[in-house]
C-alpha cells in the first residue's frame, strides 16, 4: 500500500475529497454530474451543502459513502482511500466488496426517505445492522438500541412498527439506526424534507445534539436556519461544481458569487 492510501494528511481532517468528477451512463447517453469537486471536512465538523435540484449534492454524499463508484479524482475518510488501493505504480485497483462494506459501514448515511423495515419495532430496526453486521450479540444491540433510542427522544416508542410513528419519529429511528453502528462520520441527505413542517424541528434538534456531541457530519439540507445555527461550514455546489463555500456568516450573508446570491434569494 502506498503512503496515499493510508497517511491521514491532517489528522484534523476527516474527509478529502479531491477533484472527484462522477458521470452516468457512456457515449451520447452520458451525464457529467460532478465536475471536479474538491472538499475538505475537519474532524467534529458540520458541513451544510445547499444548491438547486440537480446540482450534484446526493450524487456527492453517495460518492462520499461509495454507494456511487467515483469516475475520477479521490474520497479519503479517515486517512483511508475509499474503494481503491493505489499500487507502488500508482495504478488504482478496486478493493474487494467486503473492504468497501468495512469502509462504508464507519460512515452512516440518513436519506430523505427513512426505509425502516417495516415489519420491525424500532427497537428491533435499530438492533438489526450491530446484530448482522457488526457481529454484537442480542443482548449487546438491544442493549445499544435502547440507549440510542432514548437519545433521539424515543424511549417510549421502542415496540412501535413504523407505520404506528410520525415521519418525525421514524426519522430519529432511522438516525438511531446509523448511530447504531457507531460511526465516525454521519451523511444527511435532505432528512427533513419528506417530513410535514411541524416535525422537521425535531428531527433538527437531534441532529443539533449530535452536532454538540462531537459528530462529523455533512447535511444536505435546505433549512437555512440549521445552517446558520450549526454548520461550521455551508457549501454551495451548482451544476456539478462547488462555487463558493466558508462560514456561514459569509456565504449565507455576503455571497461572493451570482448564482450563489440567486439561488439564496429564492430559499431566504
Ligand atoms: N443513477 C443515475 N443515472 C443517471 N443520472 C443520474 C443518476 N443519479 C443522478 N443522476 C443525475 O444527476 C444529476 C444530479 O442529481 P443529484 O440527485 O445528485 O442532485 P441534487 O443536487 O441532490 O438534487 P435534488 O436536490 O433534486 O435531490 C441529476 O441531473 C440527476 O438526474
Amino acid at each position: 500500500m502506498s503512503v496515499a492510501d493510508t497517511a491521514p494528511a491532517d489528522a484534523g481532517t476527516m474527509v478529502s475529497v479531491r477533484a472527484v468528477h462522477k458521470v452516468f451512463g457512456h457515449g451520447h447517453e452520458a451525464v457529467h454530474v460532478l465536475k471536479g469537486v474538491d472538499l475538505d471536512v475537519a474532524r467534529g465538523s458540520v458541513t451544510v451543502i445547499l444548491g438547486p435540484s440537480g446540482s450534484g449534492k446526493s450524487t456527492l454524499l453517495r460518492c462520499v459513502n461509495e454507494l456511487e463508484e467515483i469516475t475520477g479524482g479521490s474520497v479519503v475518510v479517515d486517512g483511508e482511500r475509499m474503494g481503491y488501493r493505489e499500487d507502488a505504480k500508482g495504478v488504482l485497483h478496486r478493493l474487494h466488496p467486503k473492504v468497501v462494506a468495512r469502509q462504508r459501514s464507519r460512515i452512516g448515511m440518513v436519506f430523505q426517505r427513512f426505509h425502516l423495515f417495516p415489519h420491525m419495532t424500532a427497537l428491533e430496526n435499530v438492533m438489526e445492522a450491530p446484530v448482522q453486521v457488526k457481529g454484537l450479540s442480542k443482548r449487546e444491540a438491544r442493549q445499544r438500541a435502547a440507549g440510542l433510542l432514548e437519545r433521539v427522544g424515543l424511549s417510549d416508542r421502542t415496540d412501535h412498527y413504523p407505520s404506528q410513528l410520525s415521519g418525525g419519529q421514524q426519522q430519529r429511528v432511522a438516525i438511531a439506526r446509523a448511530l447504531a453502528m457507531d460511526p465516525e462520520l454521519m451523511l444527511f441527505d435532505e432528512p427533513t424534507s419528506a417530513l410535514d413542517p411541524e416535525l422537521v424541528g425535531e428531527v433538527l434538534a437531534v441532529m443539533r445534539d449530535l452536532a454538540e456531541s462531537g459528530m462529523t457530519m455533512i447535511v444536505v439540507t435546505h433549512e437555512i436556519g440549521f445552517a446558520r445555527e450549526v454548520a461550521d461550514h455551508v457549501v454551495f455546489m451548482d451544476d456539478g461544481v462547488i462555487v463558493e463555500s466558508g462560514p456561514p456568516g459569509e456565504v449565507l450573508d455576503d455571497p461572493q458569487h451570482e448564482r450563489t446570491k440567486n439561488f439564496l434569494s429564492h430559499v431566504l
